[in-house]
């Protein structure tokens, strides 16, 4: 459960980025205190900034311009890889597409998922099978959003993995409406300048995430808090721009595979009384519900 935090930590991650993969991390005390602040994070609120994740700052920054400029384009152009349900819900979100709450986010997106050929999750994929739909325009969008994916992915591993011991009014006006996270964890890139991403607390304030550079602002998801049993809550956030200047944010959301059986770790349960919190979730069928009634 999210407390009354005011502000949201920014935690180095770069031991955990370097040792990551070795079977001592468990000894090592720098990680160990790494973990020990991802940990009060996240029970706390769930959000928190990382720095130290080394991404190269250039490919950040590529990914953000390439966004604008897609932006940019014409209605018609930005079009032609319109995301359908026949697409798999893949491809370019128009302007108020989006629905949360029943009220129409004022924000346009380029949605992608992992490419799932026909048949690969029997009925459960179907809603999400196929490929990516990227533009023609800029020609090297793809090259650089797939080259982005693979560092967020195994950042987000680092991140996750260490804590799991390795098991598997109308206010959209202006942004995305409150809600949380599908997923297990989320980065956020966002343009520097603009502050808009507010994050829920306890009491229902909602306080600032700004901009940091070199930062990724990260937040967990609901399988994050069935996976923990709850000690971890997907935090209720938004999104406000109420600058004149249009505003790019660059998503990364880590996900369970589509058909992973998701339930509390006995660890956790034994650490909040003994009782499953939650029943188990096949991550598919989340995702699904979820697309099959976020769009007009
Ligand atoms: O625009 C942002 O800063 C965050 C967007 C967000 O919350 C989302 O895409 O789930
Ligand atoms: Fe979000």
């Amino acid at each position: 459960m999210a407390t009354d935090f005011k502000s949201i930590p920014i935690i180095d991650i770069s031991p955990l980025v370097a040792k990551c993969d070795d079977p001592k991390r468990v000894q090592d005390p720098d990680v160990l205190e790494v973990v020990g602040q991802l940990d009060q994070a996240c029970r706390e609120a769930g959000f928190f900034y990382v720095k130290g994740h080394g991404i190269p700052d250039s490919l950040i920054k590529d990914v953000k311009n390439v966004s604008h400029k897609f932006f940019d384009l014409p209605y018609e152009e930005k079009m032609k890889i319109k995301l359908s349900p026949a697409a798999g819900y893949r491809g370019y979100q128009r302007i108020g597409e989006n629905i949360t709450k029943g009220i129409p986010d004022m924000h346009e997106a380029i949605d992608c998922y992992r490419e799932i050929t026909p048949g690969m999750y029997g009925a459960l994929g179907r809603v999400i099978e196929g490929v990516n739909q990227w533009p023609h325009d800029p020609p090297y969008i793809k090259v650089l959003m797939e080259e982005y994916i693979s560092f967020c992915t195994d950042l987000s591993r680092k991140i996750v993995f260490p804590n799991t011991n390795g098991q598997n009014a109308p206010e959209n006006d202006i942004g995305c409406g409150a809600h949380t996270d599908y997923g297990l964890v989320t980065l956020v890139n966002q343009d520097d300048g603009i502050t808009a991403l507010q994050v829920r607390n306890q009491s229902g304030e909602w306080i600032s995430a700004p901009p940091i550079p070199g930062t990724f602002v990260c937040n967990i998801g609901d399988m994050l808090k069935i996976w923990s049993n709850g000690i971890y809550d997907s935090t209720l956030h938004r999104v406000i721009n109420s600058s004149p200047k249009y505003r790019v944010c660059v998503a990364y959301f880590y996900e369970p595979n589509f058909d992973a059986a998701v339930e509390p770790l006995d660890v956790c349960k034994e650490k909040t009384g003994g009782i499953k919190k939650f029943g188990k979730a096949v991550y598919g069928e989340h995702l699904a519900s979820k697309l099959e009634t976020n769009f007009v």
